[in-house]
């Protein structure tokens, strides 16, 4: 039985020794998935200076005769600006050379002059303010993201600005989930029989860790029947439920002998989540076998299968931090894992988490870990 902070680093041990490949993806499709190395601008972003406002890109001081529109789209070779002139410009289109400022169109007048049209300014001049210059946000050949970093929307929008239509990404780790038990059955459950709640939650779960579920299997609860579906797996990671206890019919420690399989983790001191197993095979896939309980199958994946991802994809295992908010009326005896919300700056447990239950953490935000005085928290990654 391990310490639940010792079975987390060792499942991101195991998970570093079966790094995630390298996918090139088209930035339309990378949303979501982590780079699989740094990532430079292709080219300056902005791409050349242009006004940030609507109003007037003028050369000098004023009054200025008034010249012909810039608007966006223009190329930005155009005619440069001599002293005494403003030409309306239009937000995002190119300054023209010369320019010293860009007059907003809220703080100039037009009046007639002998000329043609004049335009004065009303407020006094702030020079360069409203030009977004060449570069300001990215030079070509900065690197805009980290490897390992987590294509999120604004992050995709900054690899386009920058002229990237297509990444190096690390491929999320493809998982078969097998779940075991006789009385599993669909929502059409008959007498004595248990609707499965872990296969449909696994997609998501599992997306939202970082890896991908390929399959999900169902195991009648029979050694060889549950080593059959190991077998047949065709992934790297498999991840099982239920039959990890010593009960009379609990088949996955009996599977996993049959298989020579290596136990890496044999239980952990943490309720609900304490009768779970992490597995080597001998040609180097990994079982993580989570407890049938589905509130304790759902802690022991958020404790043990992200540690097994973050390890596979090579992002760094964070530490639990400390729990920084006051933790109302939560148990400390023992070793537990607490559905939380936060409520009027406090952390407080949410009704109906016995270890079969859902209903609980369908509505938590948190996972407090804790352990006499102590206490770490773990966000939960859906929210
Ligand atoms: N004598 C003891 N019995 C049990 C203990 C204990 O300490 N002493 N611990 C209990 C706890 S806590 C857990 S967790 C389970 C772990 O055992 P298993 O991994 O063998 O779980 P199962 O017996 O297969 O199933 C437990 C429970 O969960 C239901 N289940 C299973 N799979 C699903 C699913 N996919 N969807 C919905 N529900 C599922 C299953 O029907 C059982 O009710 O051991 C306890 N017993
Ligand atoms: O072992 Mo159970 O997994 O404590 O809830």
């Amino acid at each position: 039985m391990k310490s639940w902070q010792d079975a987390r680093e060792l499942a991101y041990e195991v998970g570093r020794r079966h790094p995630a490949r390298t996918l090139n993806v088209p930035l339309g499709r990378a949303a979501g998935l982590r780079l699989a190395a740094d990532l430079r601008a292709e080219r300056s972003v902005p791409r050349f200076d242009n006004s940030a406002m609507d109003g007037w890109a003028v050369a000098g001081d004023g009054p200025w005769r008034e010249g012909e529109p810039v608007l966006a789209g223009m190329a930005p070779g155009i005619v440069p600006l001599t002293p005494g002139e403003a030409r309306p410009i239009a937000t995002g289109a190119p300054v023209p050379p010369g320019t010293s400022t860009v007059l907003r169109a809220e703080e100039g007048i037009l009046e007639s002059g002998p000329d043609g049209m004049l335009v004065d300014t009303i407020a006094p001049l702030d020079a360069g303010r409203d030009i977004r210059r060449c570069g300001e946000e990215a030079e070509s050949g900065d690197v805009l993201l980290e490897r390992g970093a987590r294509l999120t929307p604004p992050a995709i929008g900054l690899l386009a600005a920058a002229g990237i239509a297509s990444v190096d990404v690390l491929a999320p780790p493809l998982i078969t989930a097998i779940a075991t038990g006789d009385e599993l059955a669909g929502p059409e459950a008959g007498p004595g029989q248990v609707t499965d709640a872990l296969s449909p939650l696994m997609p998501s779960l599992l997306s939202s860790l970082g890896g991908r579920c390929a399959t999900a299997v169902r195991a009648l609860d029979h050694a060889d029947d549950v080593a059959a579906a190991i077998a047949r797996a065709r992934t790297g990671l498999l991840i099982s439920s239920g039959g990890t206890a010593h009960g009379p019919a609990d088949p996955v420690r009996e599977a996993l002998a049959r298989l020579d399989a290596r136990l890496v983790i044999d239980g952990v001191a943490l309720r609900p989540g304490s009768s779970v197993l992490l597995a080597e095979l001998p040609d180097g896939r990994v079982l993580l076998a989570l407890p049938g309980n589905p509130l304790a199958a759902v802690v022991d994946l958020l404790l043990l299968g992200w540690p097994l991802l973050c390890g596979a994809l090579g992002t760094p295992l964070a530490p639990l931090p400390p729990c920084p908010l006051p933790l109302g009326e939560l148990p400390r005896h023992g070793a537990k894992a607490i559905a939380c919300v936060r409520e009027e700056g406090a952390l407080v447990a949410v009704p109906h988490q016995r270890s079969g239950m859902l209903r609980g953490i369908a509505t938590a935000t948190h996972l407090v870990l804790t352990e006499n005085a102590d206490a770490h928290l773990l966000r939960l990654p859906w929210e």
